[in-house]
């Protein structure tokens, strides 16, 4: 796998730099296709930058559709929601306008009927994606690739798009998009922050088992380069 590891000394230098990095890539889809699609991740992490590139004037956000690649499964009011975030920081001022595409799709639990809901939902943006931006926890999960995640195999090798996964450090039942749906994209970013999450890479950077650091499976894929933004 290519990586292409970028260090940056504030979290606010590296929110601009990814923004303009994502910025260009949705120009780019949209000149080539006509519109561009992008999935974000959630988590506390993407704040800045999502506040950066919803300011960004230079993409037609009425030509952007704004996805997740992984969703805590509550309703977009809960303050653990990943749409939530998305759309109270990014999805205001010039990206206001841009589409956005949820993966929670109502009800309790992501049963069999809830994910089918989603997937067909998702049946609209079936083309690669222009950018899928990651985080990663301390545990080495990225999306919800959760250790000890109870879909965990399949979320790693099915189309999907997207599969519900249940994990003891979860918290809440999640529906992710698989990784080959989310390999699927012509740019591809992992996107951590803090000495922590730093000690966790280097982890997963070394041997062994994938299960164990669910990040490794990004890691050690070698379909696309990845584009690794740190800061302290
Ligand atoms: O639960 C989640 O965690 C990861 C990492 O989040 P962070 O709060 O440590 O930044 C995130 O990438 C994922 O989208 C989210 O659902």
């Amino acid at each position: 796998m290519t990586l292409n590891r970028i260090d940056f000394d504030t979290r606010d230098a590296l929110a601009k730099a990814l923004a303009e990095a994502v910025a260009e890539n949705l120009r780019d889809g949209i000149e080539a296709r006509g519109r561009a699609v992008l999935a974000v991740s959630g988590g506390s992490t993407p704040a800045k930058f999502f506040a950066r590139l919803g300011k960004t004037k230079t993409v037609d956000w009425s030509k952007v559709t704004v996805t997740l690649v992984d969703e805590r499964w509550v309703a977009e009011t809960e303050p653990r929601s990943n749409a939530g975030l998305v759309n109270e920081k990014m999805l205001q001022g010039p990206a206001a306008v841009a589409h956005f595409l949820p993966l929670y799709s109502g009800g309790e639990a992501p049963d069999a009927a809830a994910i089918a809901r989603t997937n067909k939902a998702l049946q609209e943006v079936e083309e690669t994606f222009d950018a899928v931006v990651l985080g990663m926890g301390e545990d080495g999960h990225t999306a919800s690739f959760f250790p000890g995640g109870d879909t965990l195999a399949a979320a790693l090798t099915e189309p999907g798009p997207a599969i519900a996964i249940r994990a003891p450090g979860a918290g809440e039942p999640r529906v992710t998009l698989t990784l080959p749906r989310l390999l699927d994209s012509r740019a591809l970013y992992l996107h951590i922050e803090g000495e922590a999450k730093a000690e966790t890479l280097e982890r997963a950077l070394a041997e062994g088992a994938l299960e164990d650091m669910p990040v490794r499976a990004v890691l050690r894929q070698d379909r696309l380069p990845l584009s690794l933004f740190w800061a302290p």
